[in-house]
């Protein structure tokens, strides 16, 4: 277990990233692109504010080996690089969808000016998030590409999904097929397990933190709040998204890998149901209340194997809680089920495909907000 040391330097480090009141870093950008990048400013204000750091030196442009070697210097720019259009709003700048000419092949770039990593106190978060990001492949999590930096920006290039995230398919068809959580849950859960064994929490598993392919399956993203943890080492930084963390984090810790499955937990019983299993507390202290008082009853409408499932990944004891791949590969849910990544990626997830070009997709997926449902 770690001390009060590791306990103050995982503060000081992990700080979500925060919205934004201004992009000056984005001259070199198309205007309308920065225009974009502004519409979704609102919605981005799901994550559980922990604290906040200023640089009392204000924004420092010119810094370049700050943010060395995480990434590096190319001021030159990328000719072959064509941008295609705006994603979407991250919570410091734009996500853009480029074509690699000389590849033929489409990546998304989340775009953050360094004025605003450096204000917010960021930068040691930016950086982890891509040493972490650029140590993992694995079918499920979404690949890291490349990362760099301009003169005013840093840019982060992973596989663009054309498909959008998992929370805006789950407000339109309010919840899905077992068959398809299952799918889900396997794609997910092989990830989590994957990455525990590197060593790595995830810490913000969440229907808007999934991203689909065009065939529907998902990819795991936004390692901003993940952290390294060796075995038997532990946590206590209160992070996260308020519906979906762990009795343990909500408490301030100790905490390591199990609270992920708990989060796998509350996103399958929200999938499976459409709703969460409690509504968003204004404060930590609020929901641990309102988590601690909860039977976690499950509705009748469920399988009992999937029931099952759900009950052994809410256990409110982390050492009980159902915790390990292979333990959750052996569940009765998954009976019969290959978690062969391939296999699983075979056949398309149907409502995903049908949902794709619904009127409404736009328009939802501007507003993901765990933290506005109930
Ligand atoms: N690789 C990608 N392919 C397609 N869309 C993407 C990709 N990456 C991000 N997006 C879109 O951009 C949105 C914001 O991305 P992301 O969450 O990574 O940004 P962020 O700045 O880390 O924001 P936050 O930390 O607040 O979640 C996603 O919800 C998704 O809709």
């Amino acid at each position: 277990m770690g001390g009060d040391g590791s306990k103050n330097k995982e503060s000081a480090s992990v700080v979500k990233r925060r919205s934004l009141s201004c992009h000056q870093g984005f001259l070199s950008l198309p205007a309308q692109l920065v225009h974009h990048s502004l519409l979704r400013r609102s919605a981005r204000h799901r994550e559980y504010p922990v604290s906040e750091q200023s640089n009392p030196e204000g924004p420092r442009l010119e810094f370049i080996s700050i943010f060395l070697p995480e990434f590096p210097h190319r001021f030159t720019g990328h000719k072959h690089l064509q941008i295609l259009g705006f994603v979407a709003k991250g919570s410091f700048g734009p996500i853009l969808k480029v074509k690699d000419m000389s590849k033929d092949e489409t990546y998304a770039i989340k775009v953050l000016p360094k004025a605003e990593v450096l204000r917010n106190g960021v930068l040691q978060q930016s950086k982890e998030e891509v040493i972490i990001q650029r140590q993992v492949r694995h079918p499920f999590v979404l690949s890291l590409r490349d990362c760099w930096q301009s003169q005013s920006n840093l840019f982060i290039m992973c596989d663009y999904c054309s498909t959008g995230d998992l929370y805006t398919y789950w407000t339109l068809k309010g919840c899905f097929d077992e068959r398809d959580v299952r799918v889900f849950a396997a794609e997910l859960g092989s990830a989590l397990g994957f990455l525990h064994d590197f060593g790595i929490m995830h810490r913000d598993v969440k229907m808007e933190n999934i991203l689909l392919t065009d065939k529907g399956h998902l990819r795991l993203t936004d390692f901003g709040l993940s952290r390294r943890l060796e075995h038997g080492d532990r946590a206590y930084t209160i992070c996260g998204t308020i519906q979906y963390m762990a009795p343990e984090v909500l408490s301030g810790g100790p905490y390591s890998h199990a609270a992920d499955w708990w989060s796998l937990g509350i996103l399958l019983y929200a999938l499976a149901t459409g709703g969460f299993p409690l509504p968003a507390e204004a404060d930590h202290c609020d929901m641990l209340t309102s988590v601690s008082e909860c039977p976690y009853d499950m509705p009748a409408s469920l399988s009992p194997a999937l029931a099952f499932l759900l009950i052994e990944l809410l256990c409110k004891i982390p050492t009980r809680r159902l915790r390990c791949l292979e333990l959750f590969q052996g569940q009765k849910f998954f009976h019969g089920m290959s978690f062969d990544s391939q296999l699983l990626q075979k056949s398309p997830i149907e409502p995903i495909l049908e949902l794709k070009n619904h009127p409404d997709r736009p328009e939802r997926s501007m507003r993901g907000c765990a933290g506005h449902l109930g």
